[in-house]
């Protein structure tokens, strides 16, 4: 995976991964579930290395899956679905408080599925946001309303920060490598649904087993 995030971002690149992540009959691809975090990844880190601290995090949790997915049961890996089956039913998953399994692929993954509700609520944010409108502020109301409800005080403070130093919206639209602002837009409205969905279909299998509050 080495220098992968240090490459150009692309947000059709982006999109092009979560519209594979779904098979026919809904699940999630693992593969194509960490293709998009890879991207966007490369995004983060073009900000900057004030932004270090956050894509360390997601790169190291990106990388945890990928071991899983590479590793000697890689077979229950290739779904989030048929990840979930395997580590519940082989009690892989620390459920109440950190055990055995504090990096199982479940709780991993819960990190990231909720790192997705935020670039929801962002890009949303984006896509309806006027040229006066302020990124950092955009951003700190999308993690206020989603990862920070489960991050500690120093981490929120911490984001927070990095926040104010984001690039204006003019840039922030240049770098997605799409075109003018009115094709950003619409190129937002095309991933935003794509997005939800993936979204809604883990909260929705982490809800039926009770996992949504994972250690
Ligand atoms: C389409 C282009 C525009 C949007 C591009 C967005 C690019 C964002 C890329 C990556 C987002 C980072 C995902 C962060 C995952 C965080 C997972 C997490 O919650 N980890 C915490 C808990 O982990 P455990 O301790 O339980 O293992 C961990 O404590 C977090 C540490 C780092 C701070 C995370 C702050 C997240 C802020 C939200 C992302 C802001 C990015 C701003 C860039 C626009």
């Amino acid at each position: 995976m080495a220098g992968s995030e240090d490459q150009k971002f692309s947000l059709q690149e982006v999109l092009d991964t979560f519209k594979l992540c779904l098979s026919e009959n809904k699940e999630v691809y693992l593969e194509q579930y960490v293709a998009g975090w890879r991207g966007l990844v490369k995004f983060l880190n073009s900000l900057g290395s004030v932004f270090g601290f956050i894509s360390k995090d997601a790169v190291g949790k990106i990388q945890i899956l990928v071991n899983y997915m590479n590793g000697e049961n890689a077979s229950h890996y290739a779904t989030v679905q048929s990840m979930v089956k395997y580590e519940v039913d082989n009690n892989l998953v620390d459920v109440n408080k950190k055990g055995s399994h504090p990096e199982s692929g479940c709780r991993t993954l819960l990190r990231l599925h909720r790192a997705l509700r935020w670039l929801e609520l962002f890009l949303d944010r984006l896509r309806t946001s006027t040229e006066d409108s302020k990124t950092s502020a955009l951003c700190a109301e999308a993690y206020n309303e989603s990862l920070a409800q489960h991050h500690p005080w120093m981490i929120r403070k911490a984001a927070g920060m990095a926040f104010l130093v984001l690039p204006g919206r003019q840039t922030f639209f240049e770098v997605m490598n799409v075109g003018p602002p009115e094709q950003v837009v619409a190129k937002l409205g095309e991933a935003l649904p794509l997005i939800s969905e993936v979204y809604q279909i883990t909260e929705d299998l982490y809800a039926q087993h009770n996992m949504l509050d994972l250690p």
